[in-house]
């Protein structure tokens, strides 16, 4: 993917000017939260897309977020607004993500943008829903009649992709922390995408032999400190017909697609 929107982005100077500009807000220090940054910028330079990366205190009051994305919303030369999550406390996200242009939320987090993906209508997918549908696409697998299984109804991933899973026509159960036995309904699933933030949480007998499993989680194993997913991977794979790995699976992927967002905005503005 990185590859062909490089070449596509090659020819944007000639064409318009100018090459896709993608803006960062980064409040505080989380680890993880820098390094996903990190990839972001280092996706863009890739790609070829101007990166900005604008890094706050954690202590930074909302007014000046709100007026940091005011002024990116104005300029002309800003065409991906993207505010990294999750922000401290004191800070109402919400208010945050709304505060973002539409035409230039590259997440697809924007209460508009959220609206018209339920209403089917055209918008900016979130990257990582859009991302595992164009996996299992790319893998060939068939996602139409089946029974798919989402573990986790975050805003970010479960309720997205579970609408992406329907807009494809699977049949898509959407599981939670209180979902009774749990294995009973993931043992049904053909495809399972598992989003739950618990590592390691999804073990060998709650999935059936044969199943999709997609894992969205990225955790430290508390035994090793060693990166995992959600998924039991070791005792998974040997079952699934086809499952991400944690590193280099959804997360990888999920940066493309933002990526991807960042050019249709762009080309949306020109
Ligand atoms: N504004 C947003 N905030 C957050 C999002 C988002 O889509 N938009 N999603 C997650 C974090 N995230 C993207 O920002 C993200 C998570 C993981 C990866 C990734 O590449 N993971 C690697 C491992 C990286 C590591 O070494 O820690 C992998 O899985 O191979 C990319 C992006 C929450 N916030």
């Amino acid at each position: 993917m990185k590859a062909e929107m490089a070449e596509k982005v090659k020819d944007f100077p000639a064409k318009y000017g100018r090459v896709p500009h993608l803006v960062v807000i980064l409040v505080g220090e989380d680890p993880a939260s820098v390094s996903y940054v990190t990839g972001k910028a280092k996706a863009s330079a890739e790609v070829g897309i101007r990166n900005t990366t604008i890094r706050k205190p954690e202590t930074i009051a909302e007014e000046e977020l709100l007026g940091i994305i005011a002024g990116l919303n104005a300029d002309p030369e800003v065409d991906g607004i993207l505010v990294q999550l999750p922000l401290p406390k004191h800070i109402d996200e919400e208010k945050v993500i709304a505060a973002i242009d539409k035409a230039k939320d590259v997440d697809g987090f924007h209460p508009l943008n959220v609206a018209a993906l339920w209403q089917k209508q055209p918008c900016t997918l979130p990257c990582t829903p859009k991302g595992i549908v164009k996996m299992l696409k790319a893998a060939g697998v068939e996602i139409a009649g089946k029974r798919a299984v989402v573990v986790g109804r975050s805003n970010i991933v479960g309720l997205p992709v579970s609408k992406l899973l329907l807009d494809e026509n699977a049949t898509v159960t959407v599981t939670h922390s209180r979902t009774r036995d749990l294995g009973e309904v993931t043992r049904g699933a053909e495809i399972l995408v598992v989003a739950i933030g618990r590592p390691k949480f999804v073990t060998a007998d709650m999935v059936s032999e044969g199943a999709v499993v997609i894992d969205v989680g990225v955790n430290r194993d508390p035994e090793t400190g060693r990166l995992c997913g959600d998924v039991d991977f070791a005792a998974v794979e040997p079952k699934a017909a086809v499952i991400t790995p944690v590193p280099g699976g959804v997360g990888p992927m999920t940066i493309c697609c933002l990526m991807e967002n960042t050019i249709e905005c762009f080309l949306r503005r020109m």
